[in-house]
């Protein structure tokens, strides 16, 4: 979703040991570069430094932004070769600041190669050779980040044993996952993707289960038979053994029961969250086909539900909306500070690009099936991501499942058994009878 991911969060999601999905709302040539721009970090973070020429003149202060420095490269745009810097400590010490770049700079950059791993910039970082950063450049010298000791310090900071292990591919660049839709124009763009190295694809549809998205599947599979797909949404049988049986690697499981979605409401299509991952997953395990639980998750007790009910992972929206990694920026609203977060079927989303899609190309009238909203700020998933997969563990003890696994076949020997909860019973399950208290998760 463009709320949520492009590349700084599919870096932070892959170092956790998930995977992002890049949204598709953006040309193909800008959704490949997000792809590329992941794929060729090797920290979980992405940094945004500033880029000058030489021939520039820093006016004020407030050119360097949050950056301890400014990048001098050939043209002072990031595609070009990295020739020096200037600190902001150097530039506060100039007698005249209409002094142009080439006659201060320090024309030695601090780099390393691009191919370094967290570790090994965090030593280089600290061996005192540096001026507190340094920069990251590729084969070709073009800077890919500008990594500083704070950042090091405040990515240590995160907790780390209960995040996953970093999911790498054999060059152990961080896995990617693009998303496309089923129109002839998104086989160019799959070809963008796949240039860029995406991992996976996946087919964004609320109703997987078209000729259209049919014929995808097999063309992907044809053109890249080593490409993943992973195909949908679907929410019953019938749909998923169509997909299963064009060749889908992955099933994607839900419709409008996502935070922002309305397609329930607006077109009396969907089913309940839980039974259509139940009812999936029971065919699509037949086929050794994996599914993916895909919204609704608002609470580290969703996923234990999604996964104990016959899925092999979450995709969420709302519970990274927000974050740190969340495109756009922060906004204040009565005091508390927020982002935006949207459905790709609101009014907004259809008008900035997956317009198409929703046949606003041909047809005048543009029906939304989300909305626009936002949500509180939740800070880095770098910390928050990590408790949450702790609290999942910690449900997964206690209903006595040891793996994903373990608990699939808990479910399939009907040794788990679910019940239905009365509206009392939901009420008594959540916090009740106090006048005042503060919910905090971890
Ligand atoms: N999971 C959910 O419950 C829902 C998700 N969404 C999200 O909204 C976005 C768009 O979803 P959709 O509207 O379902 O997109 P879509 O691209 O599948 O469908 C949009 C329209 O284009 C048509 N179409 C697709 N391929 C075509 C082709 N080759 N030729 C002619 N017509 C074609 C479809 O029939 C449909 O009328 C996605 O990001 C999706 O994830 C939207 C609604 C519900
Ligand atoms: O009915 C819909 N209208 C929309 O505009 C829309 N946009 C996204 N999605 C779907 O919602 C999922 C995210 O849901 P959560 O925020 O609950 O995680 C996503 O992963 C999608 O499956 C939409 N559904
Ligand atoms: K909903």
């Amino acid at each position: 979703m463009d709320t949520v991911t492009e590349s700084a969060m599919a870096v932070a999601i892959a170092h956790l040991g998930g995977i992002g999905i890049i949204h598709s709302n953006a040309t193909p040539s800008q959704q490949a570069a997000f792809v590329r721009s992941a794929k060729s970090r090797r920290v979980p973070f992405v940094s945004e430094p500033v880029f000058k020429s030489p021939d520039d003149v820093i006016g004020s202060l407030d050119e360097f932004g949050s950056a301890p420095c400014v990048l001098v490269t050939e043209s002072g745009r990031p595609s070009s070769k990295l020739l020096g810097y200037v600190s902001k400590s150097d530039w506060l010490n100039l007698c005249k600041t209409e002094e142009r770049i080439v006659n201060y700079m320090v024309d030695s950059p601090l780099t390393v190669p691009a191919g370094y791993d967290f570790q090994r910039i965090a030593s280089f970082l600290a061996s005192g050779d540096t001026r507190g950063f340094v920069t990251t450049v590729d084969d070709n010298g073009q800077v890919v980040d500008l990594v500083t000791t704070g950042d090091v310090e405040r990515i240590k900071g995160y907790p780390r044993s209960n995040a996953g292990v970093p999911s790498l591919d054999a060059d152990g660049a961080y896995l990617v996952g693009a998303a496309i839709g089923t129109r002839e124009s998104d086989k160019e763009r799959l070809e963008h993707l796949v240039k860029a190295g995406a991992n996976v694809i996946v087919l964004d549809s609320s109703q997987g289960n078209s000729s259209y998205q049919i014929d995808m599947i097999k063309y992907v599979k044809k053109t890249y038979p080593e490409l993943d797909v992973i195909g949908g949404n679907v929410v019953t049988t019938y749909q998923a053994q169509n997909l299963i049986q064009a060749g889908v690697d992955g099933l994607r499981v839900g419709m409008g029961s996502g935070s922002i979605c309305t397609t329930q409401e607006v077109c009396a299509v969907g089913r309940g969250q839980a039974t259509a991952v139940y009812k999936v997953s029971s065919v699509a395990a037949q086929s050794g086909v994996p599914v993916i639980a895909d919204g609704g998750i608002s609470f580290s007790g969703h996923i234990v539900k999604a996964l104990t009910l016959g899925a092999s992972t979450v995709m969420m929206g709302s519970f990274l909306a927000g974050s740190t990694e969340a495109p756009g920026t922060y906004e204040y609203l009565d005091g508390k500070k927020i982002k935006k977060y949207r459905g790709m079927g609101s009014l907004e989303a259809m008008t900035q690009g997956s317009d198409q899609r929703y046949l606003g190309d041909t047809a005048k009238l543009k029906i939304a099936q989300g909305v626009v909203g936002a949500v509180a700020d939740k800070g880095s998933v770098l910390k928050f991501i990590p408790y949450t997969m702790q609290a999942v563990k910690q449900g997964f003890q206690d209903l006595g499942a040891s793996s994903l696994q373990a608990a699939h076949d808990l479910l399939r020997s009907r040794v788990l058994r679910l019940e239905v909860r009365t509206g009392a019973a939901q009420i008594e399950g959540g916090v009740h009878g106090l006048v005042t208290y503060e919910k905090k998760s971890f």
